[in-house]
């Protein structure tokens, strides 16, 4: 919780400071900012005090910010790093420190993942991002730490308090408190036994889940209400406190494997807070594979009672392509 509020503390100050040469293109294209690096770095660097055998399987490496070319990301990522730790890295160590989440996962042991910011899109545009963590034992994911740096600790002030912590532990439930206090709340799915009523969200990037098959789904199961268009695993913590009933991400190619550290914190929260959490073809998320969910296409969230429905509608519209 220490790591992922501070790593979060990282992410609003870039925010304030944002300019868009802090952005350099990853080989993927997806923008990577000095926020990704910085907060890559500090919950790296606390998890290691505390448990300095664990592997981690991190979003980032730390390959431009070395070198000369790199030296200027490197000294802004490594000013940053410092204003929120206890003990400042020096240069080598920072980058040992991001480079410390290269562990290419597996079936056995203990290992940690982490998306230092899930959703820079989001993050980018002021929207929703989440700094998401969780705990793997021997493939299945125990523990997970999600903080939502702009979501409005209730959604339906949206003007209100933002800043919002989730906290899921195997067994032993789903809960929420705010950035500014430590009171915890335990949050489950809203109950209910009809999709009719439900409402369901999405990725606001129509590249990372097809908003076409979701409206044809949507409409098979009746549901009226717009999507909840929404970055990042904020889309979890929505669900998981019944902002929303339902979430979809629906491959737009068949090529693409899901990364673990966009989907374990968010899976752990699901379970603990009582929905369902599946693949379009309802298999079990699998998180022994390595780095991504190599076994899984998309991803299926809904309440007990009408998870099936859910499936039964995305088969029928994947199948009909
Ligand atoms: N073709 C694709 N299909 C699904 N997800 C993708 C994708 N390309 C990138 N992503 C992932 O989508 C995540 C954001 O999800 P969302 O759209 O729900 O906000 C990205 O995380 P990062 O922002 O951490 O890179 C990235 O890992
Ligand atoms: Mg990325
Ligand atoms: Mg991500
Ligand atoms: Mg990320």
């Amino acid at each position: 919780i220490n790591a992922v509020l501070r790593a979060s503390k990282v992410c609003q100050k870039v925010f304030q400071n944002l300019v868009t040469s802090d952005t350099v293109i990853k080989k993927d294209r997806s923008p990577v900012t000095v926020a990704d690096f910085s907060a890559q770095a500090v919950v790296n660097k606390i998890l290691y005090e505390s448990f300095p055998n664990d592997p981690i399987v991190g979003e980032e490496e730390s390959g431009s910010l070395r070198g000369d070319s790199g030296k200027e990301l490197r000294n802004k990522v490594l000013s940053l790093v410092n204003t929120v730790l206890d003990t400042p890295l020096n240069d080598n160590e920072l980058l040992e420190t991001i480079d410390r989440g290269s562990f290419p996962g597996g079936s056995s042991g203990r290992m940690w993942t982490l998306d230092p910011i899930d959703g820079t899109m989001g993050f980018l545009r002021g929207d929703q991002y989440c700094i998401g963590l969780a705990l793997i034992i021997d493939g299945d994911v125990h523990l997970g730490v999600l903080g939502c740096p702009n979501l409005p600790v209730d959604l339906k002030v949206p003007e209100g308090e933002r800043g919002s912590l989730f906290i899921a532990v195997k067994g032993q439930g789903a809960f929420q408190h705010k950035f500014s206090s430590t009171e915890e709340t335990q949050i489950c799915l809203a109950d209910i036994s009809s999709p009719l009523a439900a409402s369901f969200c999405e990725s606001v990037v129509a590249e990372h889940s097809s908003h076409s098959d979701a409206a044809k789904i949507a409409s098979l199961l009746g549901i009226t209400k717009p999507p909840l268009r929404m970055d990042s695993m904020c889309k979890y913590c929505a669900v998981a406190r019944g902002d929303a009933d339902i979430y979809l991400r629906l491959p737009v190619s068949m090529d693409y494997e899901e990364k673990i550290w966009d989907h374990a914190a968010g899976c752990i929260l699901i379970k603990e807070a009582g929905g369902i959490i599946s693949d379009i073809n309802n298999k079990p998320l699998d998180f022994s594979l390595g780095r991504t969910l190599k076994s899984n296409k998309g991803i299926v969230v809904a309440h007990s009672k009408i998870h099936g429905q859910v499936i039964d509608a995305v088969q029928q519209v994947i199948l009909k392509k």
